[in-house]
């Protein structure tokens, strides 16, 4: 279905930058050859290299060569494409630089017509979105409140306070309705449907609640490490960088009432419910519930890797974490006394990306244990990356003369959508900025309570410097605290079987 977008011009600050390379130009090329952009739109990309719009071009074409899920882009269609893509070289340093930017944004507009968006895409590093705010201000580029919309990209502030600050700051020139946040997991093909899967069928929701569910986990692992990030990593840590955002949202979906429509403020209010339900933590509650680790040197699909403290522009004495399991209570009536673990980690076993809803078991066993092979839990399991999939174990009869139990899985794993069919994430968010849709990103409040819930940890772990890194080995499931964590209520980290290439 063809949207109808108003004539749109994207200026990318960043425009050279790898997040344009990887993700905003491959995405905007796909949503080109799909037939979602307007038919009047332009892409402006801006930074300080001295490119020529065809040098711009290439940078584009080389990034989705390597990255699109569709590949290297056909002659035909990178030409016609490429009628909408220019380069302005500017500096932020410079608001003087800026001008010839802000004229060409002019002009385009006078040949668009008076309905035309300007979208600002901040692919820039966080300390230079003040200076782009209020240049954007000062030449009165930002002011049409419904026709200009910023997208800043994470991270939204180092800690509660900064984040606060970069608020109030970006609420001096935009209205909160012209801000999008992204969180790029909120826009993956697989948490979309969760909603759906919640909110679209009346089976899931009488059993979804403390008394049949007995804990949830969401597991975020990665087999890759710091690669070129070490310089911004090694400040964040685990926490920051995938916890303050990504899972925090994932249990949002989890755990949030049903919403009255699908409105964007209204499914933010929900989720903004169920962040605020979540227990508060102390040091006490820190220390017993929050594990944190380093990975040290170890061997990743036969390939040996390095230790985090040897990896490019990291601290060679870091105590940043790599890796953070947390378990969190939810007190509401829905969800009292049924435990949240989440986890992630980098250079960990596997990458997957999962969420694991463990059911109560049977109120009373019928079954004798030699009728038993295997006595497993019903779960629910969504898996989000790589596989796409909702898998449903239940026990069942094995086929035979005799009653013999096991486990076995109901699948619904995206039939028939190929990889390449699948959007990227980019892809739905670029398109959600264009039609202005705000369900899928970060709002104010929910990044700040985000902040407010974590802090107790984050200072808790600044404070405790006696922590013995690095504490778990590339390739393995991360600290034995974690396994410890969630044992000491009877349950374990649950993977899914990797799938081996036939
Ligand atoms: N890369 C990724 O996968 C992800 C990135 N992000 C976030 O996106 C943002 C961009 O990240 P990324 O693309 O990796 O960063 P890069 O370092 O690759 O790119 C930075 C960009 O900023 C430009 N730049 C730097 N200084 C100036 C200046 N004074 N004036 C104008 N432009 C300038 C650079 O171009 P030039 O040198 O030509 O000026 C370049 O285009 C960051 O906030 C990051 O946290 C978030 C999630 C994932
Ligand atoms: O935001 C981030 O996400 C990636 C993981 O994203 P995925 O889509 O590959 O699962 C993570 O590697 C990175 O450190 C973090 O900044």
């Amino acid at each position: 279905m063809k949207e109808n977008i108003n004539p749109t011009i994207i200026v990318i600050f960043g425009g050279t930058g790898d997040l344009n390379s990887r993700k905003l130009g491959p995405a905007l090329y796909n949503l080109y050859l799909e037939g979602f952009m307007p038919e009047k739109f332009e892409l402006i990309g801006t930074a300080r290299s001295n490119l020529t719009d065809a040098n711009y071009c290439d940078f584009l074409e080389d990034g989705i060569k390597n990255f699109s899920r569709k590949g290297k882009a056909l002659k035909k269609d990178w030409q016609k494409f490429t009628k909408h893509v220019s380069y302005t070289p500017a500096d932020i340093k410079d608001p003087e630089s800026l001008i010839t930017l802000k004229n060409k944004i002019e002009k385009i507009q006078e040949e668009f017509g008076p309905d035309t968006q300007v979208i600002y895409y901040l692919a820039v590093a966080p300390k230079f979105f003040s200076a782009i705010a209020d240049s954007l201000h000062k030449y009165g580029l930002a002011g049409d409140k419904d026709h200009t919309r910023i997208v800043i990209e994470k991270p939204f502030g180092h800690d509660l306070e900064s984040a606060q600050e970069l608020n109030q700051m970006l609420k001096q020139h935009f209205r909160e309705r012209q801000i999008y946040r992204i969180d790029h997991y909120l826009g993956k093909e697989a948490v979309q449907n969760i909603m759906a899967f919640r909110f679209a069928n009346s089976l899931f929701e009488p059993l979804w609640n403390r008394n049949y569910i007995e804990h949830v986990q969401i597991s975020v692992s990665e087999s890759i490490g710091v690669e070129d990030r070490g310089g911004y990593y090694d400040g964040a840590g685990a926490l920051r960088d995938m916890i303050q955002n990504h899972l925090l949202q994932l249990l949002c979906i989890i755990a949030m009432e049903p919403p009255t429509s699908f409105d964007a403020n209204e499914i933010r209010d929900r989720k903004v419910d169920a962040l605020k339900s979540i227990r508060k933590f102390t040091n006490d509650s820190v220390r017993k519930n929050a594990v944190r680790g380093q990975y040290t040197d170890g061997w990743i699909n036969g390939v040996e890797v390095p230790g985090y403290r040897s990896e490019k522009d990291v601290n060679p004495e870091s105590n940043t974490e790599t890796y953070a399991a947390i378990k969190f209570n939810i007190d509401n009536w829905r969800w009292q006394g049924v435990p949240f673990y989440l986890r992630t980690g980098k250079r960990m076993q596997q990458s997957s990306s999962i969420i694991t809803i463990q059911f109560k078991d049977v109120p009373h066993q019928i079954f004798q244990n030699e009728s038993v092979e295997t006595w497993q839990q019903n779960r629910l399991i969504i898996s989000i990356q790589p596989e796409m999939s909702i898998r449903l174990q239940v026990q069942a009869k094995r086929p035979g003369l005799k009653m013999v139990l096991n486990p076995v899985d109901m699948i619904f794993d995206y039939k028939g959508a190929k990889h390449t069919d699948t959007p990227e994430a980019y892809e739905t968010l670029l398109l959600d900025v264009m039609t202005g849709d705000q369900t899928l990103f970060m709002r104010v409040d929910q990044v700040e309570y985000a902040w407010e819930l974590l802090m107790p940890i984050l200072n808790h772990w600044e404070n405790k410097t006696s922590i013995s890194f690095p504490n778990y080995t590339s390739g393995s499931w991360g600290p034995e605290e974690a396994e410890a964590l969630i044992a000491k209520n009877g349950f374990f980290w649950y993977s899914l079987p990797i799938k081996h290439k036939d």
